[in-house]
């Protein structure tokens, strides 16, 4: 509990409370049910010493959405687990039925206040910083859909491996909500699959059904569902074979530019996320989406 307050208390960025173009406060939501914030763990991470590799659980019911308090959460336990020398490598997956991740909480960014957004666009970026620049092998399982920021969650890993189900989904949609994935996001996907796909997946907030994502190379290798997790343990074994410096160098050369990029500019981001967000149109955007996905349940 200490650490997650002192992790939220570094996370208020004092820049933006003092921010007069800030000071609005959006929209009160009216329809949409706040969850109770459940004080249950929504990570569970265990770690065999014996060989070195970490298994992180999501379990935040429903859809495993990346709020503000799971993603304190993740911050802290991959904080935890860089710092052990002794772990080389993580495997992150879900213990929710059908879903990996259903992306950023849209609730954290609809109806709030601008300080609010501020903190959590700090710990989003927190998260991808510390998984995209991680010295572990990291390989996300994914057994399940994986919309928006579920996506950029397993693109910041080494390695995806996802279950051949026709029902998921994986990609980039923001443009799909009225919103648009930031420099970082898109750049992640651009070294992943590049330019080209990348400008058309964005541009039409495409998701791709599993065989479509491993064509353009959105994901690694499809499995059956029930031998996500233990392909993944079999590509950590062999990834773990490689010289640990060699490949940990070899990484940070290909992901530090990106990276670099967003340490360096990391106020001007949140500001622009902060303004951006709480536009009225874009709240309406929002808030039509959730509409949209209540309906289609009902
Ligand atoms: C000029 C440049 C400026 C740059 C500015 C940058 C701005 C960038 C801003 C943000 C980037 C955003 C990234 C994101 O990740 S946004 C989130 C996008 N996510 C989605 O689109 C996924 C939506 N969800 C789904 O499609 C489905 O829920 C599903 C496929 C994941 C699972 O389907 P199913 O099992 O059928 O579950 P339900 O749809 O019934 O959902 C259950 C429950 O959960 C709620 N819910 C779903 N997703 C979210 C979510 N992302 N956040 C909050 N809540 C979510 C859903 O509404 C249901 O709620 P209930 O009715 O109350 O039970």
């Amino acid at each position: 509990m200490a650490w997650r307050a002192a992790l939220r208390s570094k996370a208020v960025i004092p820049a933006l409370l003092s921010c007069s173009s800030h000071g609005r406060l959006c929209a009160s939501p009216t329809f949409i049910t706040q969850r109770n914030n459940s004080t249950s763990p929504k990570i569970k991470v265990d770690y065999d010493q014996t060989t070195g590799v970490a298994v992180m659980h999501m379990q935040s019911p429903p859809v495993n959405s990346l709020s503000l308090d799971f993603l304190t959460e993740l911050c802290i336990s991959l904080e935890k687990l860089e710092m052990d020398k002794g772990c080389r490598g993580l495997i992150i997956t879900s213990n929710q039925p059908k879903v990996f991740s259903a992306g950023l909480d849209i609730l954290e960014m609809y109806g709030k206040s601008p300080e609010h957004c501020g903190e959590f666009w700090k710990v989003v970026q927190e998260m991808w910083l510390k998984l995209y620049g991680s010295n572990m092998v990291t390989i996300a399982a994914i057994n399940g859909s994986s919309p928006a920021g579920g996506c950029l969650l397993s693109l910041t890993c080494d390695y995806r491996i996802m279950a051949d189900n026709p029902l998921y989904s994986i990609g980039l949609n923001e443009t799909q909500l009225g919103i648009v994935a930031p420099f970082w996001f898109k750049e992640t996907m651009v070294n992943t699959v590049g330019h080209r796909n990348t400008e058309v997946a964005l541009q039409l907030g495409l998701l791709y059904k599993p065989a479509e994502a491993l064509k353009i190379g959105l994901v690694d290798q499809l499995v059956p569902e029930d031998q996500v997790f233990s392909v993944a343990t079999q590509t950590m074994t062999k990834w773990l074979t490689i010289p640990e410096h060699a490949r940990q160098i070899t990484k940070s050369m290909m992901r530090n530019p990106t990276i670099d990029k967003l340490r360096t500019n990391r106020e001007a981001d949140i500001q622009n996320f902060v303004s951006f967000i709480t536009k009225e149109s874009i709240q309406k955007s929002l808030r039509m989406y959730m509409e949209m996905l209540k309906q289609r349940k009902a």
